[in-house]
């Protein structure tokens, strides 16, 4: 496996004003210019714009993308506009979008395609429900989910995938080490699988319930190569102990 830095990215979701720019200075100031780990944030697109020019080190993205350039699609925003508005990446594939806007694999190929023929990252987001961990099938169902979610390409560098278990978001339930390293592992092998070499190179993080108690021990997993974190990463004093328990 192609050792990477860590990469730790906060997913804002539906959270922020203009007045949170302080956070992100905050987290800028702190972690910024640490060259020992890449940090993103997505904020809403309303903050996109400002917290591009106020961003110092950190990367920005987007929290989803349409995929197609431009159109008739009321409300939705194209790869090339976050683009613009200062967005180097975007999460695709996020379960809350998968569950609340009904958007399927095919659908997140897509997205994933489109940030790609712009030219930004994507960090493609896969998980199980909990009745699907309990059937026993988890890993069969997500790395299925990850195969149909990638779009049609041979090149890994743009791309990142996160694990997060549906039954782990927002609730404080964090899947045993084994567990998180053997879902990993059999992403590793899609990733392989499908794109040769430059599926080596991908990272994959974990998401879900990542805090400043437990990141130490989930950074540490062998091939979680950094975290998608949510409710932590909206303060500062949160988000920062997690930037510095990356190995490095
Ligand atoms: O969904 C997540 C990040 O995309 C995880 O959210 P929490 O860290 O709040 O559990």
């Amino acid at each position: 496996m192609t050792q990477h830095k860590s990469y730790i990215v906060g997913n804002w979701k539906m959270n922020g004003t203009q007045a949170d720019i302080a956070i992100l200075k905050a987290i800028a100031d702190a972690a910024g210019s640490d060259s020992a780990v890449d940090v993103g944030i997505c904020p809403p697109s309303t903050l996109i714009a400002a917290f591009a020019q106020a961003a110092g080190g950190i990367g920005i993205g987007a929290q989803d993308c349409h995929a197609k350039a431009s159109g008739a699609h009321t409300g939705c925003l194209s790869a090339t506009m976050i683009k613009e508005a200062g967005a180097s990446f975007s999460i695709v594939g996020h379960s809350e979008r998968r569950a609340d806007q009904g958007e399927s694999d095919a659908d997140v190929a897509a997205k994933a395609g489109a940030l790609h023929e712009a030219g930004m990252g994507a960090i493609l987001c896969v998980g199980e429900t909990l009745e699907e961990r309990d059937s026993g099938n988890a890993i069969a169902i997500v790395t299925g989910q990850l195969a149909a979610s990638l779009p049609a390409s041979t090149s890994g560098d743009w791309l990142s995938v996160a694990y997060e278990p549906v039954w782990a978001i927002g609730t404080g339930r964090v899947p045993v080490a084994d567990d998180i390293a053997a879902m990993h592992a059999a992403l590793r092998a899609t990733l392989t699988d499908r794109l040769g070499a430059a599926g080596a190179g991908v990272r994959i993080l974990y998401g879900g319930s990542v805090n400043p108690g437990n990141a130490v021990e989930i950074l540490a997993i062998p091939d979680v190569g950094g975290a998608l974190v949510g409710g932590a990463s909206l303060k500062a004093e949160t988000f920062l102990p997690i930037i510095q328990a990356a190995p490095r």
